[in-house]
């Protein structure tokens, strides 16, 4: 899930596209790759509060994922934490060889006992965006729905066809999901308009639209299909999963 602009809805579709594929029976894990670690408070867990986070796992040979990954409240939804200490590592990792592939090395012993793992990306094109690029088979771009979304996007695919060629030849562009889309406003339809006209097939048929629903869930540290099961924001989120398993 990637796109360096912020507040765009990344870590909000990382939990709730994950909690809905898991509704579905796959078995799913999320990976918190923002020092804010936003997506582990987004689970209930307190991130300053832990020993061991995702950063250990990239930065010391000797802390195995295993026991750093945690099973969240949610069924078939694991989570490898993050907080402030994986600040540090952008800096850190400049120095190590094969620093871009550090992400996919520490993820490979899990990744048979998953069907899908989400990353949750910083807003930044830094080096920790470019190890998740490096281990994954696509990229998720959420894209608000207001007027300066645009900007960026081609920096974005940019850094992503440079990462293909040179550091994943698999890499794709899974799909342009729009976010925060108010109904009752023209400027809303407008943007959408816009970003369809610009990216064709690649935006999914699925807009998440802009509702209260969903900050109220960051505070409750529940995935929305579990803390308002019959929301819309709930079934826009389950109409995704269908999206991403079908693509
Ligand atoms: N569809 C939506 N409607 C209303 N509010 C939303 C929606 N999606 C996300 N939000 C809220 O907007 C804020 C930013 O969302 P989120 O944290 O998911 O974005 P982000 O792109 O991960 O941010 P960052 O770049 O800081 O990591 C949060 O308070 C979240 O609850």
């Amino acid at each position: 899930m990637c796109n360096q602009k912020g507040g765009v809805g990344k870590t909000t579709s990382t939990i709730n596209l994950g909690a809905a594929l898991a509704e579905y029976g796959r078995r799913v894990l999320l990976v918190d790759f923002d020092p804010q670690g936003a997506l582990s408070v987004g689970l209930g867990i307190q991130p300053h509060e832990l020993d061991q986070t995702v950063y250990n796992v990239i930065m010391e040979r000797s802390v195995e994922i295993e026991g750093v990954v945690r099973k969240t409240r949610v069924e078939n939804v694991d989570l490898l934490p993050s907080n402030i200490d994986l600040s540090a590592a952008e800096v850190q990792l400049v120095a190590e060889v094969g620093r871009e592939h550090t992400l996919l090395r520490v993820l490979r012993p899990v990744m048979d006992q998953y069907d899908y793992v989400l990353v949750d990306c910083q807003p930044s094109l830094g080096l920790l965006t470019v190890n998740a690029l490096t281990a994954a088979d696509g990229v998720i771009i959420p894209l608000e729905c207001e007027f300066f979304s645009l900007r960026g996007v081609a920096l974005l695919i940019d850094t992503i066809e440079k990462v293909r060629e040179r550091l994943n030849p698999k890499l794709d562009i899974t799909g342009i999901l729009a976010t925060m889309f108010d109904p009752r406003t023209l400027h809303s339809k407008e943007v959408m308009a816009r970003v369809v006209e610009a990216f064709g097939d690649t935006v999914f048929d699925t807009v998440i639209n802009r509702t209260v629903r969903f900050p109220e869930t960051t505070v409750a540290g529940e995935p929305i299909t579990r803390w308002a099961p019959r929301s819309a924001g709930a079934a826009a989120y389950r109409q995704l999963a269908r999206e991403v398993i079908a693509r």
